[in-house]
């Protein structure tokens, strides 16, 4: 599923990627703490990769950061003026029950994108991500790839100024994974502020400008990439690195 919450006035638009900022952010949804507090930048050039051990609050931090979470404690911020287009990319994409191509008018439609444009968008969304023979097939009968590819044409058609994913390979085969990695970094050298969650180091390896590595709720660290996978800084990762179970 791809949630926006800004409107789209212009399409086109890139600009250099928008940096978020958690200050002292926790989530206590019924007062037991499954997050933080943390407090860290995301202002480098990314793509950011979260990594760390089931349960460690990467999905919470993703949902607190596109603000489908709101913190119990702390803020989330960004630069500018107002919070930017962004959209997230879930590990099982939601889709409407209707075709490929409806999907992305309709993306287009509630985030304000005038009719006129929108077929002309959704037709080029499908076309960058090798969907254009499946414009008319309803959503809910493409395979586990495709429905991925149409998450992501779905974001693209909105050009977020940040997208946010969620382990969105780790259901899919190589060539789907590969398709979904030339994704992330076209976003990425399209100015995208790109945040995603893997359990894949390989995948960390070959995407990551910095990793933010959590474990029990927490930032662990924050490391630009060839740091990280070299010479890990907390006990935490230097465990997670090397197969062994992290608390
Ligand atoms: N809405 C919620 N209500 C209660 N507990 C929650 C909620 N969302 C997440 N949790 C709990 O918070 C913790 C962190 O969850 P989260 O999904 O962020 O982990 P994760 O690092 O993404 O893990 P995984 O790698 O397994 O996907 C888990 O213990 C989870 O059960």
């Amino acid at each position: 599923m791809t949630s926006l919450n800004v409107p789209v006035n212009n399409p086109i638009e890139l600009s250099a990627p928008p940096s978020l900022q958690f200050e002292s952010v926790e989530f206590n949804p019924f007062g037991h703490r499954l997050f933080g507090p943390c407090s860290f930048k995301l202002d480098g050039p990314g793509p950011t990769l979260v990594m760390g051990p089931n349960g460690a609050g990467k999905s919470l931090m993703l949902r607190l950061a596109h603000g489908l979470l709101t913190p119990t404690e702390g803020a989330v911020s960004w630069s500018g003026a107002s919070a930017p287009r962004q959209a997230m990319v879930f590990q099982t994409p939601i889709l409407l029950r209707r075709s490929a191509l409806a999907n992305l008018r309709h993306a287009l439609a509630v985030n304000n994108v005038p009719r006129k444009l929108r077929t002309e968008l959704a037709l080029e969304a499908l076309a960058r991500f090798g969907l254009s023979s499946c414009a008319d097939t309803p959503a809910r009968v493409l395979s586990g790839g495709e429905k991925q590819r149409l998450a992501l044409a779905r974001a693209w058609s909105l050009s977020p100024a940040v997208l946010f994913l969620d382990e969105p390979t780790s259901a899919l085969d190589p060539a789907a994974i590969k398709a979904v990695e030339l994704a992330v970094q076209e976003f990425h050298k399209q100015g995208t502020r790109v945040v995603m969650t893997t359990h894949d180091l390989h995948q960390a390896r070959r995407l990551a400008g910095d990793v933010l590595f959590l474990s029990e709720g927490k930032v662990q660290e924050h490391t630009p990439a060839d740091m990280f996978f070299r010479a890990p800084v907390s006990r935490q990762a230097q465990a997670y690195l090397n197969g062994e179970l992290v608390a």
